[in-house]
């Protein structure tokens, strides 16, 4: 019987399901006094794609940003991350959830070194901390009414303790170092992933700045993130480093994270994205595909400023 249904069932194909939602903005305002910022925003980051956000100087790119990683609140709307609300959370939470971020203007640790700083990064990450080593010693310290069968001040007691305590110290303490060393270990090899472990040991602020642009997006990637918004990470970067950023870029996607990533260089723009949202103004004034949307009526008017036929 089994065998006659597995003969007759239609052979379909299997279809490729649309990719799921990663991050939905969602009608987003955000006033600053007077200024309308960002206008009842509305798109989605689907997981796995390199999303573009562009638009003129002003647009409200950068401020999405703040508003998707918590730093602003919007005045009305929602963002919500794999269908939770980010909105209201904090920053190091929203971190939390997998979503990380670069700056447009670099903000490194500049006397620590590119290691550290990445190492900054693995450390929401950590199961074990200083304090939680430190506090683990405390908190194995055997309080006399847990022996009942010994008096506090017989040598047993002082043995047991003496044994708890050197225990504590020696498995608390060596996980916290063996995390430290999964740390730098980790942080090293992102170093390499961006093309910067030869500078592993130099300080932040002495390296050159295509390696700090670099060192920010190890950083970023250091938390483990889903989504990693770059925001103008191309900027100042001469040719030869744009072309590097672009494959840096892909790389990342092919690791299985998604990319949301502010550009004014259009050519990189283009070459890079899978989609595109521009923003004018606040408000969202077209999405597609790199080719739909640069032919755009709408966007060549915003960029070139001038009027669109039969733009509102
Ligand atoms: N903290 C703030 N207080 C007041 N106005 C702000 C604040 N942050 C941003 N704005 C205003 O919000 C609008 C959008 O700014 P935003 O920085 O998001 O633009 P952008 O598209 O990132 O521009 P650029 O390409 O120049 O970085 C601008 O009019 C800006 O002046």
């Amino acid at each position: 019987m089994s065998d006659q249904k597995t003969t007759t069932t239609p052979k379909i194909p299997a279809q490729p399901g649309p990719k799921p939602v990663l991050l939905e903005v969602d009608e987003v305002t955000l006033r600053f006094g007077g200024v309308v910022a960002l206008d009842k925003i509305n798109f989605k980051i689907y997981e796995g794609e390199i999303l573009g956000l562009i638009g003129p100087n002003g647009a409200g790119k950068t401020t999405s940003f703040n508003v998707m990683t918590g730093v602003y609140r919007p005045t009305s709307g929602a963002v919500r991350f794999r269908g939770e609300k980010v909105t209201g959370r904090k920053p190091h939470q929203i971190s939390r959830m997998g979503i990380s971020r670069t700056f447009q203007n670099i903000r490194l640790f500049p006397e620590m070194t590119a290691l550290e700083n990445v190492m900054v990064g693995t450390d929401s990450r950590h199961k074990t901390s200083v304090p939680g080593a430190l506090f683990r010693l405390y908190r194995v310290k055997p309080k006399p009414e847990e022996l009942p069968q010994v008096t506090a001040t017989s040598g047993i007691v002082r043995t047991w303790q003496e044994i708890r305590r050197t225990c504590a110290k020696m498995f608390g303490l060596s996980r916290h170092i063996l995390e430290e060393r999964a740390a730098e270990a980790k942080s090293l090899e992102l170093l390499r992933f961006v093309g910067i472990a030869d500078r592993a040991n130099d300080e932040a602020r002495n390296l050159p700045y295509g390696y700090q642009r670099r060192l920010e997006i190890a950083r970023a990637l250091a938390t483990e993130p889903k989504l990693i918004c770059l925001d103008e990470p191309a900027a100042g970067f001469n040719p030869a480093e744009k072309e590097e950023l672009l494959s840096l870029i892909r790389r990342i996607r092919d690791m299985g994270l998604t990319v949301l990533l502010i550009e004014h260089d259009m050519r990189l723009v283009m070459g890079v994205t899978d989609r595109i949202v521009v923003l004018e103004f606040g408000r969202k004034i077209a999405e597609g595909a790199p080719a739909e949307v640069s032919r755009d009526p709408r966007v060549i008017a915003a960029y070139l400023g001038e009027p669109a036929d039969g733009a509102a």
